[in-house]
């Protein structure tokens, strides 16, 4: 904590602002009326300035590319990865305030971080882990809802369902049924986002229950614990000091990538309708379930332990190399690598992994062995198959893995972990969407004759 501290006035010196003593809710207020004048005037003065053009591949290949959506809190870029306000993970990582008794960043000070552009103080993070304690418990017709359905569901639609079903208690959704100026939507955006950010650990924590440990009682939140110290508490693993706070690293780096992945973006555009935040973010969640986005993390711990069973947890190069081309020649993608931005390593598979080389009893995992061997051979296989613009591992190559070492071995569970962190980017943003009042999100879309008719012109 003291290096972090120490760290402040090399910061300040590259204008990273840090947060004054206000409560979020100040923080916010002072800041919005400033990003209202900024959008102003770029509408004012540059809505008609180009500032890139549509080929026909972005809009058959997926809108790669294409500079399209507002999105304040991140930018990614494609070789060094992600920052956060302008500030790198490694950046976070001195300056962002860590939890009582931890070292790595946690959700509180990221979503500080993320919804103001600022750095909170020690303070004011420990201020925001007791306000996300007072509202964490869950209303008991969402207990209930949840109870209801199958063990057999899959975790994340559960998690979904659960999310939706919040919405039951939407502030934003009564205010605007009771008719209140557009000015004032991101206030109430703001409240039940913290309170839907405040209630996921407890959501997560009984789908945990219910689906693995036969709906075992759930203790109470602790006023006195960061976010991610009650999600460990309420999943019976709190005795676990490394996996708390990997599980505090894991959830402040999964927070934001940006506006244009699935989970992201399907907030955004589903807030965009003025559906309340519980609505935009359960469809967000459906987003994260795919295999080609967040569930990646249970594929590659599948993929990792099929390869462990076939050639061994002792295996060679040149085995791991055989059992690549056999996937990639069966058609499928190799999960935990590749990226439809990224185009070299992903700096959060690094932090993962710096994480990794400071715990030896991890480094010496057969199962974070095999990760870091695989990353020694995938990109050499993957450059020569040729296909993916990208033949290196994403954060998802590394994530699942760990927890497995911890013995959190349910891999169908590992991406509800990730939908907790991914709430505070989508929601950060859908705050700021309010705020902005931004408009609905309707792209024009053309059939492949339109299409043909304008390459023609
Ligand atoms: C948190 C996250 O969401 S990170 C991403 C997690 N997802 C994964 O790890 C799944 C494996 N990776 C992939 O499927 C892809 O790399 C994606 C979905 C992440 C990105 O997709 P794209 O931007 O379309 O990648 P790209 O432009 O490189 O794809 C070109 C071709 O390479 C293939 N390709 C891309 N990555 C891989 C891979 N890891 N293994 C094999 N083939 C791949 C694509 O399927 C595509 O094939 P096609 O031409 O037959 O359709
Ligand atoms: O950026 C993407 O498309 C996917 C990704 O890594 C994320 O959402 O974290």
């Amino acid at each position: 904590m003291l290096a972090k501290v120490s760290s402040r006035s090399v910061f300040a010196a590259r204008n990273v602002r840090f947060s004054s003593s206000l409560s979020l809710q100040d923080t916010l207020a002072e800041i919005v009326p400033a990003k209202r004048a900024q959008l102003q005037k770029l509408k004012a003065e540059h809505s008609q300035t180009v500032i890139g053009e549509v080929k026909v591949e972005n809009v058959i290949g997926g809108m790669r590319g294409l500079k399209a959506m507002l999105w304040e809190a991140s930018v990614l870029d494609p070789n060094e990865g992600i920052r956060f306000h302008g500030l790198s993970i490694s950046d976070c990582k001195k300056v962002l305030p860590a939890a009582e008794g931890g070292q790595e960043i946690i959700l509180e000070s990221m979503l500080w971080l993320l919804l103001t552009g600022k750095v909170p103080t020690v303070e004011q993070t420990r201020a925001l882990s007791r306000e996300l304690a007072s509202r964490g418990e869950l209303p008991a017709y969402a207990e209930k809802i949840i109870d209801s359905l199958p063990k057999t569901l899959h975790p994340m639609t559960q998690l979904s369902i659960a999310v939706s079903s919040l919405n039951h208690d939407s502030k934003f959704a009564a205010a605007y049924e009771r008719g209140i100026p557009k000015t004032e939507y991101w206030t109430y955006a703001l409240e039940d986002s913290l309170d839907l950010i405040a209630k996921l650990p407890a959501l997560a924590a009984r789908i945990y229950t219910n689906v693995y440990r036969d709906g075992k009682s759930l203790p109470a939140i602790k006023p006195d614990l960061d976010l991610v110290g009650n999600y460990v508490n309420l999943l019976g693993y709190s005795d676990n000091h490394s996996l708390t706070e990997y599980l505090r690293l894991y959830i402040a780096l999964h927070g934001d990538h940006e506006g244009g992945n699935v989970s992201a973006h399907t907030a955004h555009l589903v807030g965009s309708a003025l559906s309340d935040p519980y609505l935009a973010y359960s469809a967000a969640l459906q987003g994260l379930a795919g295999p080609l986005h967040g569930l990646a993390n249970q594929e590659v711990l599948r993929w990792m332990l099929a390869m462990q069973e076939a050639v061994g947890a002792d295996c060679t190069h040149e085995q791991i190399k055989e059992y690549l081309w056999k996937t990639l020649k069966s058609g499928q993608v190799v999960p935990g690598y590749g990226h439809g931005v990224l185009r070299a390593p992903d700096p959060r598979y690094i932090a993962l992994q710096e994480f990794v080389d400071a715990n030896p009893a991890l480094a010496a995992s057969p199962i974070i062995k095999l990760v870091k061997k695989t990353f020694e051979v995938a990109p050499g296989v993957l450059k020569e198959h040729g296909k993916t613009k990208n033949p290196y591992p994403n954060v998802d190559a590394t994530s699942g893995c760990l927890l497995y070492h911890y013995g959190l071995n349910e891999f169908k569970y590992y991406t509800v972990i990730f939908g907790v962190s991914r709430s505070i980017g989508a929601l950060t943003q859908y705050v700021w969407d309010r705020a902005l009042g931004v408009p609905i999100e309707r792209p024009k879309s053309v059939s492949m004759d339109v299409l043909e008719a304008l390459v023609k012109k």
